[in-house]
């Protein structure tokens, strides 16, 4: 049994990350989704949605056997638990392999760590981005 997890923000579901789910379950036989804590997503806006609520969407998805909220501090405590033989990074995602690679070996955790690949538009009103989508109600809701 190869586990496999994948994880980001998921806020306001769009194909990107269904795309982004169907492609990393298809590195092993059970897909774990690990949706960050609003709390600590500091590289962006903060999501919309509450964590609960995120991780209930996610986790309604054909491609994930089980979406887990993220730790609050330590973002290894989820992967030592779920214990997976591969990470599948998204496309765009700011972690760098390496030092993802680096931080499982420190802790004794044998899981290698992959990227999965993007998505284009397949019509020309598709919105990919979840601020793109927010862009879009301020515009014609705001
Ligand atoms: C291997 C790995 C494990 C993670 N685990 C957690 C976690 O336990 N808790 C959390 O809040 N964020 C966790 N994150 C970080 C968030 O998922 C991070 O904010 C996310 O990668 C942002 O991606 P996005 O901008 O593509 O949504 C983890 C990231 C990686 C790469
Ligand atoms: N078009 C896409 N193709 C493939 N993967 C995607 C696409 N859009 C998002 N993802 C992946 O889904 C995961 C979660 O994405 P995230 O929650 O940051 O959404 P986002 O729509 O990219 O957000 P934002 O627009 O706020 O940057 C990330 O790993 C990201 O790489």
């Amino acid at each position: 049994m190869t586990r496999v997890v994948a994880q980001g923000t998921f806020d306001l579901l769009h194909p990107g990350h269904v795309h982004y789910l169907e492609d990393a379950a298809t590195y092993g036989d059970e897909l774990h989704a690990i949706v960050a804590r609003g709390a600590n997503v500091t590289h962006k806006a903060k999501p919309i949605l509450a964590d609960r609520q995120r991780r209930d969407m996610v986790a309604a998805l054909d491609a994930v056997d089980e979406a887990h909220l993220g730790h609050s501090e330590d973002i290894f405590v989820p992967i030592e638990a779920i214990d997976p033989d591969v990470i599948v990074l998204g496309f765009d995602q700011h972690h760098d392999e390496d030092a993802i690679t680096a931080a499982l070996g420190d802790r004794g955790i044998d899981c290698r760590v992959e990227r999965a690949s993007g998505r284009e538009p397949r019509h020309d009103d598709e919105l990919l981005s979840t601020g793109d989508i927010i862009d879009r109600i301020l515009e014609r809701r705001g």
